[in-house]
């Protein structure tokens, strides 16, 4: 089981077996076409420290609200993911925490076949079937470019340093005034690319999107290079040169810049132009090379299209997500500068923290809009991540604990007294 921390790290749970079900109380799960993206709150952690302790108590505060009387619970929103492929691991996982116990409507219902969890993505509906059948747990759906919006809205409004641009190597944490955060173009980099205006909450349109994400990086760059992962192909484009590939202006123009056209010499012409020409076979050329250019294309034809739908709107801020970025600085870059390049610095490209995790907070978050007696659920207050959490890093089967680092969110839920959660998590 791992999960997302800041720097593309893979976080959380070292020992996953020893989160005992009556510590989760809500669970979301985001089923997309590479990955299935799972966020809970749990108000207890094994990885705290002494230091962090009290912010993860199982404090409950009766807070008069009018006619209702509200629970405050501390705790963590947890972010975890696997891959979709191997969804028969994330159903064993889930079975073997009694999650489908902890699921945010068991309060009516102990009969296993009436508990439902909020989900997200297209999987929501390719496995429900799978998910009642082994778990007994209906999907309840939440639509995906719902959950998106709500996700990233909740990020950029609740969580601190959450949003930042980054320029010529450097991450400028940005805390957008939630007066001005509308209109925005939400751009998701899953497997596929979804470009979405903003206008406020609950208020947006699908303007565009492309074909060419995520799942065309990992699935050309496994055809082409024979890495079995994307963190092995992410690894292997950090030492390699696109130059050998692409075609640059200057390969075109004899070395000069088409000055008349505003493009440098160095400018990409066409990208994986060289090989028409070179008389190569793909083995005469590095793995690294192609690593390198595939991933140059990708992340510059997505900041363009991005670019070109805020062109299309009038909108100036370009707010990014989906787990294809990882917080990897050559994916940023290349967008970041893509978006400046076309719009001559009118528009900024916005990195997310927990970028890949828009749809499953948006589900997560779909849990208040329910019917008031079942789950009037809300998250009240988050403070900035500590810094000593437990970070498990699972890039190449190595596990290794990092300090200093989390994706996990500490947070309150507000739940309404007529909604135990706590009492239900162990009566269930
Ligand atoms: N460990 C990983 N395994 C597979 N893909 C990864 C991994 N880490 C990052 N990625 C990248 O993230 C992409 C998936 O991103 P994300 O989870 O946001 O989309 P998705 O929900 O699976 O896709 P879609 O929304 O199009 O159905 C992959 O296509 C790949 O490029
Ligand atoms: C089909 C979805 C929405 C599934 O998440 C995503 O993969 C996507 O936005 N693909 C791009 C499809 C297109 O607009 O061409």
């Amino acid at each position: 089981m791992e999960g997302k921390g800041i720097d593309g790290k893979l976080l959380l749970l070292e020992k996953s077996d020893e989160i005992s079900s009556d510590e989760i109380s809500h669970l979301a799960i985001d089923i997309g076409g590479s990955l299935i993206k799972i966020v809970y709150f749990s108000t207890n952690s094994k990885c705290s420290t002494k230091d962090e302790a009290p912010a993860l108590s199982k404090e409950r505060q009766e807070v008069p609200n009018g006619d209702l009387n509200y629970h405050i619970l501390s705790g963590r929103l947890y972010f975890v993911k696997f891959e979709t492929s191997k969804i028969e691991d994330c159903i064993k996982v889930l079975a073997s925490k009694k999650l489908q116990q902890c699921g945010a409507q068991c309060r009516h219902s102990h009969a296993v076949d009436k508990i439902k969890i909020k989900a997200t993505g297209g999987g929501a509906f390719k496995f429900a079937d799978l998910f009642k059948e082994k778990l007994g747990i209906t999907l309840d759906k939440v639509e995906e470019m719902e959950s998106l919006v709500a996700g990233a809205n909740f990020l950029l409004k609740a969580v601190n340093r959450e949003a930042f641009t980054y320029i010529g190597g450097q991450k400028e944490y940005v805390q957008i005034d939630q007066n001005d955060l509308y209109p925005y173009l939400l751009v998701n980099i899953g497997s596929g690319v979804s470009m979405i205006k903003v206008d406020g909450e609950g208020k947006f349109q699908r303007v565009s999107g492309t074909s060419v994400g995520g799942g065309t990086f990992l699935g050309l760059g496994k055809l082409l290079t024979k890495c079995k992962s994307f963190d092995e192909l992410l690894e292997l484009s950090h030492q390699g040169n696109s130059r050998v590939i692409d075609m640059l202006v200057g390969d075109i123009c004899g070395g000069m810049d088409y000055t008349k056209i505003g493009l440098a010499s160095t400018a990409i012409a066409s990208s994986f132009g060289k090989a028409i020409s070179e008389n190569k076979e793909l083995e005469d050329y590095k793995p690294e090379d192609i690593a390198r250019s595939l991933l140059r294309m990708i992340s510059n034809n997505i900041g363009q299209i991005a670019y070109l739908n805020a062109l299309r709107f009038g909108l100036k801020r370009i707010i990014l997500g989906g787990y294809f970025i990882r917080d990897h600085a050559y994916t940023m870059d290349t967008i970041a500068v893509a978006v400046d390049f076309w719009s001559k610095g009118e528009a900024k490209a916005m990195f997310l923290r927990h970028e890949g995790f828009l749809g499953a907070l948006g589900a997560f978050m779909s849990y208040k809009d329910e019917n008031a007696d079942l789950m009037p659920l809300q998250l009240v207050e988050q403070q900035p991540p500590k810094s000593s959490s437990c970070i498990v890093d699972r890039i190449h089967n190595s596990t290794c604990v990092h300090e200093n680092e989390t994706g996990a969110v500490d947070c309150r839920l507000r739940v309404s007294s007529s909604f135990k959660i706590y009492d239900e998590v162990k009566r269930c």
